[in-house]
Formats: C-alpha cells, sequence, structure tokens
C-alpha cells in the first residue's frame, strides 16, 4: 500500500468522500485542485485523459475520480456528461429528460484513474451502483444526490456512511486498495 494518495480534483464532496473511505484503510489523502480540460468519449477515454493530464500537471502520482450518470432509457446517456446536464438542467430538468420513457433506470459509474506520474499509463479502477432517477428528495449539497435513489432512498437521504457503504465511489476504491495490496505481493 502507498503511504499516500494525490487526489486531483476541483469537487470538495469527493474530497470528502474519498478521504474517508482510504484513510479507513490507512491511506493518506492529499489534494491539489487543477483545473483539468475534459474531453468527450467513452468513461475510459475521458477519465484516461484526465489522469494524465492530472499527472503531467502535478509532476508525480496522481489519483482522478470521472463520475458519470448513465439513463438505461437514453443508452446510458448523459454518462461522463452529467456535470454540465445538472448544471444546465438541474434536478427537475434531468427528471423531464425521462417524461416520456417508463424505464426510470440508472447507473453511478465511478471511474479512478492513478498514474505512477508523467508518461505512464493510468490504470482504472470502476464501481457501479443501480438506481433509479426520482424528483429530488433530500439535502442538496452535493451534485446529483437528491435525484438517485437506491433502494429506496436517494443518496442525499443517507447518512454519508450509508451511501460510502454501498456507492460507485466505495466500489471503485475497494479495487483500487485491492490493486495496492497486490502491488505490495510483488514488491516484497
Ligand atoms: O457521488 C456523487 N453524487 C452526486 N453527484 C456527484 C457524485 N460524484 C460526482 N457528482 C457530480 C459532480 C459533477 O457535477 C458530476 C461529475 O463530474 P466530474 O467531472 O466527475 O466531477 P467534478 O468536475 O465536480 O470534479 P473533478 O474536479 O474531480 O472533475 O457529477
Ligand atoms: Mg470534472
Amino acid at each position: 500500500m502507498p503511504t499516500h494518495v494525490n487526489l486531483i480534483t476541483g469537487n470538495p464532496n469527493k474530497l470528502r468522500e474519498v478521504k474517508t473511505i482510504l484513510e479507513a484503510a490507512g491511506i493518506e489523502v492529499r489534494s491539489q485542485n487543477i483545473d483539468l480540460e475534459e474531453v468527450q468519449g467513452s468513461i475510459e477515454e475521458v477519465t484516461e485523459s484526465k489522469c494524465r493530464r492530472a499527472a503531467e500537471q502535478a509532476g508525480g502520482p496522481v489519483l482522478v475520480d470521472d463520475t458519470s450518470l448513465c439513463f438505461k432509457a437514453l443508452g446510458g446517456l448523459p454518462g461522463p456528461y452529467i456535470k454540465w446536464f445538472l448544471q444546465t438542467l438541474g434536478h427537475e430538468g434531468l427528471n423531464n429528460l425521462l417524461a416520456a420513457y417508463p424505464d426510470k433506470s440508472a447507473e453511478a459509474v465511478a471511474t479512478f484513474g492513478y498514474s505512477a506520474g508523467p508518461g505512464h499509463k493510468p490504470i482504472l479502477f470502476q464501481g457501479r451502483c443501480p438506481g433509479k432517477i426520482v424528483p429530488a428528495r433530500g439535502p442538496t449539497d452535493f451534485g446529483w444526490d437528491p435525484i438517485f435513489e437506491y433502494e429506496g432512498k436517494t443518496f442525499a437521504e443517507m447518512d454519508k456512511s450509508e451511501k460510502n457503504k454501498i456507492s460507485h465511489r466505495s466500489l471503485a476504491l475497494q479495487k483500487l486498495q485491492d490493486w495496492f495490496k497486490e502491488q505490495n505481493k510483488g514488491s516484497e
């Protein structure tokens, strides 16, 4: 296990969740807020490019998190473009996108990219959480949490610890920790 990671993000809510999850496993989370250009493409392409840029700009090992929200009825859109859809349409507009479809199911997808430094190929770790899109319920402090329902509760209605147990982000970070452990074995 590395003793720390450098999470490059401009999102304080993400940072808080990643800190809670990784610091429980003994990995210190440092962070730099570098504004990274985000390209278009598949979820994996977007994360890989974001991670490469982050490593170049930070000049060392980095971790990034790119989060998608995929609507089944829309063939996976907005996907990695959820940030712009959310900013432009809001919670109500996102619900309205699905008005024409009976299927409200969605998937929250966290894709972390880890790079050992500039020029090193990013390694991706993905976690997916199934849910459905509902009219907003609960506190509105983090993104689309109020409109994403998992087993009867929106993410916003859950305690932070409850969300962190089942979320897309915690599933992805579990894979990252498993990989760190594997790497350690190899070097022993
Ligand atoms: O667990 C989450 N629950 C609710 N909303 C969330 C979550 N995780 C990300 N989000 C929001 C933030 C942004 O509107 C979009 C993802 O965009 P994304 O580019 O990954 O995040 P960002 O630009 O805020 O931060 P960063 O500097 O790490 O790229 O979904
Ligand atoms: Mg972003």
